[in-house]
């Protein structure tokens, strides 16, 4: 027996007598050590089998758990996920060199910035989310730093709240100096705007923000379609919005349940109290914060808002859990549109109201279009853009300029909700088939088509999922037609590509909300044509449109013809 052994023996059973917190920490995977006294008088350390096969079992245990931690680390996100985008400017920002260099190393997980800390940041790009995205003007290790509203160009404070691959994410303290070229706080009109999660890009002109929104759409096709530069068309600048502040026909502001210390005593009240915030998310938090207008929203929105926030006070008491409200313009849907004698253009006809059930009936006009929806169902929400949106896409079809007359004669609307393109562009086609998930959205798509007069024989709409509709249009002629593309954010599925291409339409028209779904499924498409997998297509032009002014979202149009 060593002494050190036995030295150890007595430290531990010393500490026993210290107070719990100053002990030494016993790891639980050790085994028990126990000593005893012999009959001679010498002491014997006993380890027992039991311990050492639950160490054992320990050491797996650990082994597994880091090997879980390392593959976690080793895991990138996925494509096209909002991470993903972001990783890409991570990317361009540190150079590959540096990227590869730490994840050699391992070291792509350990930041330099402590949590909480403040840090002096020199802004390299606008990120495709609309963040700034810096390097720290103190260390040299090669990290980026995420932070909302600082802009290319400029020195900002930041404090430092999470970590990710290779960055960190930051709350914008000062900007220290100014990018003055862009910067320019006279135009923001928003009192909340820094504050609100809801807008990025107010403190820029117009014209700048539409250059950043056509930047994110290159940025997308280089990075998701997979094209070479003989493929890629010039990405056209990004077509505004009529209107840049008071087009949001749709808010849903939220609030939370009061706390169950209050809710416990709590009477009806009248003033609202200073817990109850009914608003929107803070800049890079799930925390609502209290909004009592927005700019960017309808007159007839803001004042249903003020009144709807009102009420909420009073019946705040009565309720336990969080609530989203719903806020959505609408023509007034008391005067009946089906009787013929009613001029739809009337003033009458055209007043505003608002509407907060997401079961109530919604009207809209697109022009000289008339549309109806559930309120809580998808339709667009700046009506302002629609006519020129859907005036794009009919001379992305029948291009005014073409030395030869189209001989398109039929569309598909694919995820065509409730008909929007599908009953505008109809009188261009002689028939147009849609289709749409949602049961509800093709009973109004049908309804609208009765409304704006349009024969059964023209259009139908069916629901189901959007591949389906190419058995459903045999009859239509590849040659003669046009296939709409409108799908939510996730893009188009395989099975819909697929279909797609077997059925090779002479052009698509694929609008999105999402331009990095948008890019990697036109890959897709031109790729199958390339490799000699389905018929072959040309981009013959991408271009961004601006549904939502002074934030960083784009809709993106990007049009194919079939060449072979
Ligand atoms: C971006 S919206 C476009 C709606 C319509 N084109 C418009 O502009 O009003 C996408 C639509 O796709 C529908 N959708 C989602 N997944 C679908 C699928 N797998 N098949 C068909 N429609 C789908 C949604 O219900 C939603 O109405």
């Amino acid at each position: 027996m060593s002494t050190s052994q036995l030295g150890q023996v007595r430290s531990l059973s010393d500490s026993e007598e210290l107070p719990p917190s100053k002990r030494p920490r016993t790891d639980a995977t050790e085994p028990q050590i126990s000593a005893s006294t012999s009959t001679n008088g010498a002491q014997v350390i006993a380890i027992s089998e039991a311990d050492i096969l639950k160490q054992k079992a320990a050491e797996r245990r650990d082994r597994k758990r880091e090997n879980r931690r390392k593959k976690q680390l080793a895991k990138l996100p996925d494509p096209c996920s909002a991470e993903d985008v972001l990783w890409k400017d991570i990317q361009v920002v540190l150079g590959q060199d540096a990227v590869n260099s730490a994840t050699e190393v391992g070291s792509e997980f350990d930041s330099p910035f402590k949590h909480q800390e403040e840090v002096e940041l020199e802004v390299k790009i606008l990120g495709s989310n609309g963040d700034g995205i810096a390097v720290s003007t103190g260390s040299s290790k090669p990290w980026a730093v995420v932070v909302p509203l600082a802009l290319p160009n400029e020195r900002v404070r930041a404090r430092i709240y999470r970590h990710a691959r290779l960055h960190s994410f930051g709350d914008l303290l000062e900007v220290i100096t100014p990018n003055n070229e862009l910067r320019d706080s006279s135009l923001i009109r928003c009192k909340y705007f820094g504050t609100c999660g809801g807008c990025q890009y107010q403190m820029l002109s117009y014209e700048t923000q539409l250059d950043f929104k056509r930047n994110v759409v290159v940025k997308a096709f280089k990075n998701y379609s997979n094209l070479s530069d003989e493929e890629m068309p010039p990405i056209l600048s990004t077509v505004p919005s009529p209107l840049k502040y008071e087009y949001r026909t749709k808010l849903t502001p939220h609030f939370e349940a009061p706390p169950k210390d209050i809710r416990k005593n709590m009477k009806p009240i009248s003033e609202k109290p200073d817990w109850l915030k009914i608003g929107f998310n803070r800049v890079g938090t799930q925390k609502v914060m209290d909004i009592e207008e927005c700019p960017i929203a309808t007159p007839v929105v803001n004042a249903q808002m003020a009144a709807t926030r009102e009420e909420v006070v009073t019946k705040v008491h009565t309720y336990k859990k969080g609530v989203s409200l719903l806020f959505r313009e609408s023509l007034d849907t008391s005067v009946n549109i089906d009787d013929d004698s009613v001029d739809r253009l009337s003033d009458a006809f055209n007043k505003q109201i608002c509407v907060t059930d997401p079961k109530s009936l919604v009207r809209e006009r697109v022009g000289d279009w008339i549309f109806e929806y559930n309120a809580g169902s998808f339709f667009q929400n700046n009506n302002s853009v629609l006519l020129p949106l859907t005036d794009y896409v009919r001379n992305a079809i029948f291009p005014p300029d073409a030395p030869t007359p189209s001989t398109l004669t039929h569309l598909v609307d694919t995820y065509c909700g409730a008909g929007l393109f599908g009953i505008v562009l109809s009188p261009s086609f002689q028939k147009v088939a849609g289709i749409e998930l949602s049961q509800d959205s093709i009973r109004f798509a049908t309804r609208n088509a009765e409304l704006n007069k349009i024969s059964k024989d023209k259009i139908s709409f069916r629901a189901g999922n959007a591949g389906e509709i190419f058995a459903v249009v045999q009859d239509f002629p590849a040659d003669q037609t046009a296939v709409l593309i409108d799908p939510p954010r996730k893009g188009c599925d395989e099975f819909f590509i697929k279909q797609l291409l077997e059925f090779g339409p002479k052009t698509i028209v694929y609008v999105s909300c999402n331009v990095h779904t948008q890019a990697r499924d036109v890959g897709q498409i031109m790729e199958a044509g390339r490799t000699g997998k389905a018929k072959k297509y040309t981009l013959d032009s991408v271009r961004g449109f601006d549904l939502f002014p002074q934030t960083a979202h784009v809709e993106s149009v990007a049009v194919l013809t079939r060449v072979s």
